[in-house]
């Protein structure tokens, strides 16, 4: 079991063009231009400063793009920068169906098709040599699909398109920047797919009590560029969800048999979308030496995407040593890839003289929210140990 902290997510730019209107294309099948020639080089040029460019399936059917930097001065800066002459080419696909004939294939520079893992052994046999192939886990998880190009080295990540996928990032609150350049008419159709679309169950966390900051606005012929700096979605602030499911967390912490040696505490797992992914508490089921965290942690398939960008609420600091077992919990909440741990009570020097558990998690790349203003909740429960200490 390693504490290593996951390599560092790319960071994200979203470059897109959109009629006034906010259209991304029209609804006809051929390919419509927003932007003017001296956009399209200005986008060259950012490709050109990228490690990577992902579009949607959607895009790649639609606009049958090669993602390539096409000025010949750009390409060789790059190779002599030590760097291939194009990004990453990355396609981010539901399943196979994908077009031998595609430009993106004939085109040059690495390709890679990242899908969920039921839809791998498929594309595999379908593009042959023509693209890696990945896995994302269960579905399209945004911060699976970061970490998969983080392994491949990639620290910038430019996203293309389409709107699906802006929002799949943008409601993740993984968008570092967008760039939108705004051309001058309008589409007018109502089923032409526009920027950024709803998601149901999902929200932009660069809603308007949370704007985003202007970069800059720049002129480029008839159109404008507006560069913002998005709202990446704040992981280290609490929020009324999280009071809310710690209360629920010391409920169960009074279901905990009762102990003079061990603390009651209770933990719940929940994913991003808020849903409850498991919970648990000390002693539970009959064993005695359980913790509540490993208890919650021992109910999970830890093959969950879900676990990538879920929490953990325990109302005591997670342990860092164990005397009982050969792994504290701090180290299952790593092991299990969850990243966000919720605590109401840092440990007394009761039974072990200054427990690490906080120190271990940030340590190995995890963020760390308290939320004092439940510490003396979840301590009451244990008021009959804390008195001693
Ligand atoms: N986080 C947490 N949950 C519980 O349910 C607990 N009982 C504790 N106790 C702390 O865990 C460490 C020792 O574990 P062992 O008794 O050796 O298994 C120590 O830090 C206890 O205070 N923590």
């Amino acid at each position: 079991m390693s504490l290593e902290p996951h390599p560092a997510r790319p960071s994200v730019l979203i470059s897109a063009a959109m009629s006034v209107d906010g259209h991304i294309d029209d609804a006809a099948p051929e390919r419509l231009l927003l932007s003017s020639p001296e956009d399209f080089d200005r986008v060259d040029a950012l490709r050109a400063a990228y490690d990577a460019i992902l579009v949607g399936a959607g895009t790649l059917r639609a606009d049958d793009p090669r993602l390539e930097v096409r000025d010949e001065a750009r390409r060789a800066a790059r190779v002599a920068r030590g760097l291939p002459e194009h990004p990453l080419k990355v396609a981010l696909v539901g399943h196979g169906g994908l077009a031998a004939d595609l430009r993106l294939w004939q085109s040059g520079g690495a390709k890679l098709v990242l899908a969920p893992d039921a839809a791998v052994a498929g594309l595999r046999a379908e593009l042959g040599e023509r693209a890696e192939v990945v896995g994302t886990g269960a579905g399209l998880d945004p911060a699976r699909v970061l970490d998969a190009l983080a392994a491949r080295g990639v620290r910038r990540l430019m996203v293309e398109g389409g709107g699906a996928i802006q929002s799949l990032f943008l409601t993740a609150g993984l968008v570092d920047e967008i760039q939108l350049a705004l051309a001058p008419f309008f589409v007018g159709d109502a089923a032409a797919p526009r920027f950024a679309p709803p998601v149901a169950g999902a929200v932009f966390p660069q809603d308007a009590a949370h704007r985003m900051t202007l970069l800059g606005a720049q002129s480029l012929g008839d159109l404008v560029v507006l560069r913002y700096a998005a709202r990446r979605a704040d992981a280290s602030r609490v929020t009324t969800a999280d009071v809310d499911r710690m209360r629920l967390a010391i409920e169960l912490s009074r279901e905990c048999p009762a102990s003079e040696t061990a603390y009651s505490v209770g933990a719940v797992i929940v994913a991003a979308d808020g849903t409850e992914i498991a919970c648990g508490f000390s002693r539970e089921g009959g064993d005695d030496k359980v913790h509540a965290e490993e208890s919650a942690l021992g109910k999970i398939d830890l093959t969950d995407p879900r676990l990538r960008t879920a929490t953990i609420y325990s109302t005591l600091e997670p342990c860092s040593v164990r005397a009982s077992r050969p792994h504290p919990c701090a180290e299952l909440i790593r092991a299990a890839g969850i990243g966000r741990v919720v605590l109401a009570w840092r440990e007394p020097a009761l039974f072990v003289a200054d427990c690490q558990g906080v120190e271990l998690l940030e340590q190995a790349g995890a963020t760390v929210v308290e939320i004092p203003a439940l510490a003396e909740e979840a301590r009451a429960v244990n008021a009959h140990l804390v008195s001693r200490s």
